[in-house]
């Protein structure tokens, strides 16, 4: 377990004062946030066009919650947008659907920019409670739905594949207008009774999925990133890690099977490393069944090693295969299987197969690269 980590950063140099932040944290956790303001002589002027419809939304639950000393937008968003005249809405999350009536209430005649101060799953929850009651063709005429994600969550995937490792020098980045702006891939997993869902970072079967599924467990959720190991240890000791999965024909038999749009699963995580969160394409990421108990280990633990651009070896128990169109996967085994066996792990909803048959079929899920998703054209802040 990491120590507390106290380091200031600078954010911004305006009206005569330079703005910087001291930040407090353990691990992704932040536990303080202090703003400093010092007098200058450097009058250099920030050329700023405040945007239209700013939206601050704070998922206050996300990472290990708000505290008043660890409130970003408090101590930190709020002061430097009132300095450069930004006006802005800030939304607090009051309930687990406050993000997703956000979304679904945008007014899709207008661009919006939305910080987001969370994690992952609240951008999911967004994103997939997005207007699409029109049919767009292309994004021509949609307007803009610009995204800026604060990594404030625990495993902050899509932000740390994006380059924001951290709230304060993205935020900062925004501020001075040093972001670039892009569209980004979406995919959607669509299931037997057509359920669907939307995702940008993993869709996972097997060992990933098991193990969030199990940190569900009240005695466990009570215990931090603990919760993971332990998890872990569970699965590897208890369950068959033996999923007969086909993937556009080829059969495998994995014990770790993911879709993984990010690089990142977690800021220092990085299981797939040809991955790019701003590219449409998905990594099946698979370790076979042959695989003992200490290899597989091994396999998942070379995600803290990978760097980016490594090339993964395929070869008898690795899988590392690219798709750029939509696709079929199929689960070869029979229904009255371990209900584990169908259980899903997709940018940390969880979801089991079975849940969503329609008669005869509860084994097939179909990909889709989505191409103009949503009422809005989505862009994303980066680097
Ligand atoms: N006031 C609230 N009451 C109940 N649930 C909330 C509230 N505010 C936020 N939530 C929910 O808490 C979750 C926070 O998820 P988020 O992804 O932002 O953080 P995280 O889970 O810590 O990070 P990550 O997904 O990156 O691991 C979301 O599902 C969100 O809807």
């Amino acid at each position: 377990m990491s120590g507390e980590t106290v380091y200031t950063g600078h954010l911004v140099t305006v009206n005569g004062e330079d703005i910087s932040v001291r930040s407090s944290r353990n691990g992704s956790c932040y536990s303080s946030f202090e703003l400093l303001r010092a007098k200058t002589s450097d009058s250099s002027e920030l050329r700023l066009t405040a945007p239209q419809n700013l939206i601050v939304i704070d998922s206050i639950k996300s990472g290990k919650g708000r505290t008043l000393d660890n409130d970003f937008y408090s101590i930190v968003v709020k002061p430097v947008l009132d300095m450069i005249g930004y006006e802005h809405t800030v939304i607090k999350t009051k309930s687990h659907d406050t993000v997703s009536q956000i979304a679904k209430e945008l007014n899709v005649n207008e661009s919006h920019t939305v910080i987001f101060i969370s994690g992952d799953t609240s951008i999911s929850e967004f994103l997939n409670n997005l207007s699409t009651k029109s049919v767009f063709n292309s994004e021509q005429g949609k307007a803009e739905l610009c995204i800026l994600p604060l990594p404030m969550g625990t495993g902050n995937a899509w932000a740390s594949s994006l380059s924001h490792v951290d709230p304060v020098q993205s935020f900062g980045k925004y501020i001075r207008g040093s972001l670039t702006l892009e569209s980004f891939p979406l995919y959607r997993a669509v299931f037997p009774d057509d359920y669907s869902i939307v995702f940008f970072i993993i869709f996972s079967l097997g060992f990933h999925a098991n193990m969030l599924h199990a940190c569900e467990n009240p005695e466990l959720k009570k215990m931090g990133t603990e919760r993971f190991r332990r998890a872990a240890e569970t699965i590897l000791q208890n369950y068959n890690l033996d999923h007969s999965i086909t993937v556009e024909h080829s059969v495998g038999t994995y014990a770790y099977f993911a879709l993984i749009n990010t690089p990142n699963l977690e800021l220092e995580y990085r299981p797939s490393p040809l991955s790019d969160a701003l590219k449409s394409e998905l990594h099946l990421l698979g370790y076979s069944s042959n695989l003992n108990t200490k290899k597989l280990t091994a396999k998942i633990m070379q995600g803290y090693q990978n760097k980016l651009g490594d090339y993964i070896q395929e070869d008898k128990n690795v899988t590392y295969r690219s798709f750029k169109s939509n696709f079929d996967i199929i689960l070869n085994y029979p229904k009255d299987s371990p209900r584990h066996k169908f259980e899903i792990c997709c940018d940390g909803t969880l979801i089991n197969l079975l849940e969503h048959q329609r008669d005869d079929i509860y084994n097939k899920i179909h990909f889709e690269f989505l191409r103009h998703y949503s009422d809005f054209s989505l862009r994303v802040f980066h680097r």
